[in-house]
């Protein structure tokens, strides 16, 4: 088995619970409130400013030429391209780009981008693979599966454009791309390697569920 599919199978209940997740179910009915996507474009853009340093850690730990160029092209796609779409939904409800980037990262944020970018900067490129791969991954999943189950969904006047986005086939090629320099990089490594990698995948898949749980009710610092 191709070590890919033993870690869609490890978290197969999670991404499950994140297809049901309300927002993402309001993100395909529509019916989502508007005050959760204004919470979550905020905090994504945030977040979206730490992941992208992923790709700039990846460039730094690839082994091929080809691969650092893609993680460098990746990185500025996500600065350019990704974080252009929260820019613009941003323009719609008034918020100007500093207030987008003075955002304070809610705890489940902090926590999520904290444990990625210490992976990437102690582990070896499989491991910062498996933390960031279920961001790209699962939006995938849930970008097709919205597009399929709510075809309506990316005609919608406000989350249209977002559906568009992430069930696109580019994201989809990324994810492939991603999932196939880590089943190459895992053939024949020793069980011990690979539940360390399957762990960090597990950890930020959690991470995602939380995220969309911080983005439709808050959750902010108790104290
Ligand atoms: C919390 C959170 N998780 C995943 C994504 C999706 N995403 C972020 S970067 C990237 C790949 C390249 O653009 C994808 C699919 C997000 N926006 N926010």
């Amino acid at each position: 088995m191709k070590f890919s599919q033993r870690l869609f199978e490890k978290v197969g209940d999670i991404w499950e619970k994140t297809h049901q997740h309300p927002f993402v179910v309001g993100l395909g009915t529509g019916e989502l409130p508007v005050e959760s996507f204004i919470r979550y474009m905020k905090q994504d853009y945030v977040y979206l400013i730490d992941y992208s340093k992923m790709f700039a850690y990846g460039a730094v730990k690839a082994h091929e030429v080809e691969t650092m160029a893609a993680f460098a092209k990746l990185l500025d796609e996500i600065l350019h391209g990704e974080m252009d779409l929260h820019r613009q939904y941003a323009e719609r409800f008034g918020i100007t780009n500093q207030e987008l980037e003075e955002t304070k990262p809610l705890p489940n944020n902090l926590a999520y981008t904290s444990y990625m970018l210490k992976v990437a900067q102690n582990g070896s490129l499989e491991e910062l693979i498996c933390a960031l791969l279920p961001c790209m991954w699962s939006y995938w999943e849930i970008g097709k599966t919205l597009a399929e189950t709510n075809p309506s969904s990316k005609e919608h006047p406000l989350y249209g454009d977002w559906v568009t986005m992430y069930s696109s086939d580019e994201f989809g090629s990324l994810s492939l791309w991603l999932i196939d320099i880590l089943d190459r990089l895992t053939n024949g490594k020793p069980e011990r390697e690979l539940a360390i990698l399957e762990e960090h995948f597990l950890t930020t898949s959690r991470f995602e569920y939380m995220f969309w749980d911080m983005a439709y009710a808050g959750g902010d610092w108790p104290v």
